[in-house]
This record gives C-alpha cells, sequence and structure tokens, in this order.
C-alpha cells in the first residue's frame, strides 16, 4: 500500500544505487534508503519496487513503476531514477506482478506476492478503506491492539549459550525502531536461577532513555525491585503462577506466599510511582498438574488486580491452550477483573497461539504478548516452547485492520538480527514466508 502512495507522489530527483552487494548491506543503510526512498526493504535486503515494468527499446532502458532501472558500466550497480513514464492506475498495479530491483537484475515475483507485500497484511498504516466489519464475530475485535514484547525477556530467558549484552541491546533497539510501544527489556530476579538475564542492570541502564518504547522489567521480590529502580528501570512486573507445582519450581514459594512478596513489592513501587504489570502463569495447564481450574486463576488475577497491577497477562505458559479451554478461563477472569486490565500471554506450542489470540479479541481484549521470531519458552517449564511470534501477530492484526503501530518491515529485520545471531531459524512462520518469498525472487 505504501508503493501506491510513492505511486501518487509527485516525481522525485532522488537517485540512488543498489548493488549486489545490497545482501549484505547494513540494517542501517537499508532503513536510510528506505526512509528517503520510501521504497520498501526487506531483510534479504531486497529493494522491493512496484509493479508497472516497461522497455525502452530505443534506449535498452528498464522501466519499473516509474523508476527508470539503469545498467551501470560496473557489473554490480544499477541506478534507479524516478522517470515520467505513463502509468496504470494503482489497482491494476497490485493485480500485476511486483518487481524488484536487485543487483542488475530485475526480478519480478507472482501476483499473489505482490498482492501479499502491498496489502494490508504488510502494512499497518493503511487502514483508511478497510470494511467496517458487520459480523457478530468481528464486531467487538478492538481497533488497536497494544503488543507486549516479550523477546528480550522470555524470548532470551531460556537460551542455553549466553548472549552477549550488546546484542541484546541492539535487539530492544531493534524492537523499539519497528514502533513496538511495549519492549520486556529484562529480568532482576537471581542470576543462578536464570544466568542469561544476568546482566540485567546493563541492559536497563543501556535502554532506559531509548524514546518511544516503555521497558517494563520482571521483579520477583523486593531485592529485584530495588536493583530494578537502581537500573533506571520505570515499570516492573511480577509473576505469580495458577499452578502451586510451577509457583514452587519458578520461584521457590507457594502462591500464597507469592502472593504476599508481591504485596510488598506492588507497595514498595507505588513509592517510586512505579506501574506494576502482573502476570500468571499456567493458565490452562500446567507442566505437572495438568488441567488448572479457571477458578484458582480468576482468584491469582483478583489478587494481583486488588493489590495494584495496572494490567495482568493471562500466560499459557506450555502453550496446551485451545478456544475450547481458553474461553472459560477468560469468562471466569473477566467475572473478577475489568476486561481493559486483562492482556494474554500465548506458548505456540501446539501451534493454537494465533486462533486463541483471536478469540481474545473477539471477547474484547486488546492487549497481546509477543516475542520476535517466536522466542521463548520457561527454563521452569518443561515441554514449553516459543512464545507466538511477534511477526505472526503483527501480520494478522494487519489483515484484520487493527492498529498496531508497528511496522512489519522493521520488525522483520529485527527477527532477521536475532536469529542470525543465535544460528537458528525464524519461529515466525509470516518471516519464513517472506524470506522465501524473497530468496525465490532473487533466482529468477
Ligand atoms: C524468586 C527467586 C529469587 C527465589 O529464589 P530463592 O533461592 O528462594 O531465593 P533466596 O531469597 O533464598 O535467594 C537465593 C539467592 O538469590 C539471590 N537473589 C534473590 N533474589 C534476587 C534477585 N531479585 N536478584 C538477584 N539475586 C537475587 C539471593 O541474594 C541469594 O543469593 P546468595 O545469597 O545465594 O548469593 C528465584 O526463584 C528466582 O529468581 N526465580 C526466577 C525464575 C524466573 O525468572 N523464571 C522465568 C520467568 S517466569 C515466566 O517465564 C513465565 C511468564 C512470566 O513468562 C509467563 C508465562 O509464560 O507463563
Amino acid at each position: 500500500m505504501y508503493l501506491q502512495k510513492v505511486l501518487r507522489r509527485p516525481l522525485l530527483k532522488r537517485t540512488f544505487a543498489s548493488s549486489n552487494s545490497s545482501l549484505a548491506m547494513s540494517m542501517e543503510d537499508q532503513l536510510r534508503i528506505q526512509k528517503e526512498a520510501n521504497i520498501g526493504v526487506l531483510s534479504g535486503g531486497f529493494l522491493s519496487a512496484g509493479s508497472l515494468s516497461a522497455k525502452d527499446s530505443a534506449t535498452s532502458d528498464t522501466y519499473c513503476n516509474g523508476w527508470k532501472v539503469q545498467q551501470l558500466p560496473t557489473a554490480d550497480n544499477c541506478k534507479i531514477i524516478r522517470t515520467n513514464i505513463s502509468r496504470r492506475n494503482a489497482a491494476e498495479d497490485v493485480l500485476s506482478s511486483s518487481t524488484f530491483l536487485h543487483g542488475r537484475h530485475r526480478v519480478a515475483v507472482s501476483p499473489h506476492d505482490a498482492c501479499v507485500l502491498q496489502t494490508r497484511h504488510y502494512s499497518s498504516q493503511c487502514n483508511d478503506n478497510y470494511p467496517k466489519y458487520k459480523n457478530t464475530l468481528l464486531e467487538r475485535i478492538p481497533k488497536y491492539v497494544k503488543i507486549v514484547e516479550v523477546g528480550p525477556r522470555d524470548g532470551l530467558q531460556n537460551e542455553k549459550y549466553i548472549v552477549p549484552t550488546d546484542v541484546k541491546i541492539e535487539l530492544i533497539k531493534m524492537l523499539a525502531f519497528s514502533g513496538l510501544p511495549v519492549i520486556e527489556a529484562t529480568s532482576f530476579v537471581s542470576p543462578k536461577w536464570v544466568p542469561q538475564l544476568a546482566d540485567a542492570k546493563f541492559v536497563m541502564q543501556a535502554v532506559q532513555n531509548v524514546q518511544g518504547s516503555r521497558f517494563p522489567v520482571l521483579t520477583p521480590n523486593l531485592k529485584g525491585l530495588e536493583a530494578a529502580v537502581a537500573a533506571g528501570a520505570k515499570e516492573v512486573a511480577v509473576f505469580a503462577s495458577a499452578s502451586e507445582s510451577f509457583s514452587k519450581s519458578n520461584i521457590n514459594c507457594t502462591i500464597e506466599e507469592s502472593l504476599i512478596r508481591y504485596r510488598d513489592v506492588a507497595s514498595a513501587a507505588e513509592k517510586f510511582s512505579l506501574p506494576v504489570r502482573g502476570y500468571i502463569s499456567c493458565v490452562v495447564g500446567c507442566p505437572v498438574e495438568g488441567a488448572v481450574s479457571t477458578s484458582q486463576v480468576a482468584y491469582v488475577a483478583k489478587e494481583l488486580s486488588d493489590m495494584g497491577c495496572y494490567e495482568i497477562s493471562l500466560g499459557d505458559t506450555i502453550g496446551v491452550g485451545t478456544p475450547g479451554t481458553v474461553i472459560p478461563m477468560l469468562e471466569a477472569v473477566i467475572d473478577v477483573v475489568p476486561i481493559e486490565k486483562l492482556a494474554v500471554h500465548f506458548h505456540d506450542t501446539y501451534g493454537q497461539a494465533l486462533s486463541n489470540i483471536f478469540l481474545s479479541l473477539q471477547m474484547g481484549i486488546s492487549a497481546v504478548d509477543s516475542s520476535i521470531a517466536g522466542l521463548g519458552g520457561c527454563p521452569y517449564a518443561k515441554g514449553a516452547s516459543g512464545n507466538v511470534a511477534t511477526e505472526d501477530v503483527v501480520y494478522m492484526l494487519n489483515g484484520l485492520g487493527i492498529e498496531t503501530k508497528v511496522d512489519l518491515q522493521k520488525l522483520l529485520l529485527a527477527g532477521d538480527f536475532i536469529c542470525k545471531h543465535l544460528g537458528r531459524a525464524s519461529g515466525s512462520k509470516a518471516a519464513t514466508a517472506f524470506s522465501k518469498t524473497f530468496a525465490h525472487a532473487s533466482k529468477l
């Protein structure tokens, strides 16, 4: 869609170069070019130009959406210059094949791919023409969903090898750059329990002044709260469980003991004017106890709400929930805590996360936790796999016409960055599909 905006813009004088080395182009360069030229750039380094292409037989110049693709004498470069060629209308452009400029080659992808890249699924800024949903299944879904990115904390806490502090900081900055409003940065927990996050202080100090996002951190007790405040945290989160067994294995105390502890944390946080978020783990199933009762979840949610948590995130820690178990759990919680205070936090172990998120939206919830590239898992919940991938959530929300303020392209770059560092494929289906599309396009 933003490409359609480009097509309507007055002629640009700008010229820029693209090369085969664009694959190795730094993220900053890609984003700078994208910003300057208002052209989509993806993690593979491709410049996504629009759809209309033509050849001028007199000059051998190739035209693409009004950009003249000039072959340069050097093998690796081409220049793309905006020219005044006639064009079909934007609607036709969307339906014709898309053209990517890669090095000296112009490559086309299928009309389907072109649509995918240019429609609302790809952009969070093009909601103007959305249908007003009449269907009762869709009428309660919110116009805006707040995404709480938990990748740097929940995503990384389970990683076997220690991720360098600089990489964590860079990841958080990239996530903030993508427009995510809330990024859980780290945990002030015992390093003996979670060695991966032993650098919490340095991560927090480095990101506390990054603009545009909030950076809550986990604090399991007063010691954690004090350390978080000293490092500059402006928001904290406490994490209880609806399952006794999980509470003991995760924080070494019973549910009741944890609630007493968290009351202390909440009242100390109030003195520092810090907002406190509350988590509940195992809201539908526990790795030890199996099914968890909805009344137990509702009880813990009410306790957290009463102690002052501004939001309660309901965590399906091991990802066993389906709509069949999530709906009754949400109904029980909504009975005792205002729905505006609720968020959902799904792991995708059984591939149910997006459907559970969708039904949560239908029930009126408008805050969703997710993790970049689907990273994650809890060290104290055997069998827990990654969180739902943020890219997949944003893709779905874009498709529904729900505003998130998140730029999916920049998010893809952040996912690409951390996956490359971890040496593993993304757990995001959307990221994988986009990267396959571009890998395919580069071979044409
Ligand atoms: C809660 C404790 C500390 C109790 O652990 P404990 O061993 O019972 O605590 P303790 O008071 O006996 O202290 C043990 C040692 O830890 C130190 N300590 C004590 N507190 C801190 C602190 N805040 N920061 C740094 N150090 C701390 C303390 O000073 C002492 O050090 P030592 O004297 O042995 O050298 C421990 O169990 C712990 O840190 N657990 C955290 C586990 C964790 O982070 N799990 C993952 C997060 S929860 C999650 O992922 C679920 C969620 C939120 O994502 C939602 C979902 O998916 O369901």
